[in-house]
């Protein structure tokens, strides 16, 4: 296997698994550990932590140039402002599926289920920043089938499985499916849906899988940077 793409890349992977009891101190101090590794180019802290723990100060604790999910407060902030290196990995993978299949977005409607930090945020934003008109769905809308019925985009990431019904969705309307309920379902209900769509991603083998290649895309290029700033 000599001259391979991963031997030349080198790239590992290392799994940090913690009791549930951990504190935030003790992840702070993990999580600190890793930012000091030279030879650790990207962290993934997995989202949700137990309730315990405060996320938001965990996530923030990640050095950016090591944020190779886009969860810090300043990845977010470069994201929205359009400038960012590594938005969060589902986040571009929506939008990489987006581009390969030439889906058009300036000027369509893109409605998003979910307001999450890593998910329906940053995906909005993204949409916004290629001129889309966004809306933001959560469990507040009032007459969600409607709003959905207006979109060209819909974007799934609400975590409730099979929820999306083809009967909400515009004849054509192009479907992300980003949900990863237990059993491997997704938010949309793809039997009734893709009825409907112009393009649909199942669940498994849709967003997901693209998610694992974007992470592996911004840990690859962190490390490239690294070591391209190294040698100045
Ligand atoms: N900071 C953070 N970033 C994340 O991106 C993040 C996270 N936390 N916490 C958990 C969720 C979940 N998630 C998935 C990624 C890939 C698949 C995936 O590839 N699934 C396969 C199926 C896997 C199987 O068969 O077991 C598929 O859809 O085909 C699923 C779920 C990323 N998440």
């Amino acid at each position: 296997m000599k001259g391979n793409a991963c031997e030349r890349l080198g790239i590992d992977s290392k799994q940090i698994h913690l009791p549930e009891e951990t504190t935030t101190e003790q992840l702070l101090d993990q999580i600190e550990k890793l930012n000091e590794d030279e030879t650790v180019h990207g962290i993934l802290l997995q989202h949700p932590v137990p309730n315990h723990i405060d996320e938001r100060l965990a996530f923030d604790t990640i050095a950016i140039e090591k944020d190779v999910d886009g969860v810090t407060s300043e990845g977010f902030g470069q994201t929205a402002f359009n400038f960012g290196k590594f938005p969060s990995c589902t986040p571009a993978a929506i939008l990489e599926m987006i581009d390969f299949y030439h889906i058009p977005v300036e000027g369509k409607r893109a409605v998003v289920i979910g307001r999450s930090p890593i998910l329906g945020k940053p995906v909005s934003m993204m949409l916004l920043n290629r001129n889309a008109t966004v809306t933001m769905c959560h469990s507040k809308t009032e007459n969600l089938p409607e709003v959905i019925q207006q979109a060209d985009i819909v974007i799934a990431a609400v975590g409730k499985p099979s929820f999306v019904q083809g009967n909400w969705v515009k004849q054509g309307a192009v479907i992300l499916d980003a949900g990863y309920n237990k059993g491997n379902i997704g938010d949309v209900d793809y039997d009734s849906c893709v009825e409907k769509a112009g393009a649909i991603t199942p669940v498994p083998g849709g967003v997901g899988p693209v998610t694992i290649s974007m992470l592996l895309k911004h840990t690859v290029l962190s490390a490239e940077w690294k070591t391209a700033k190294g040698n100045i």
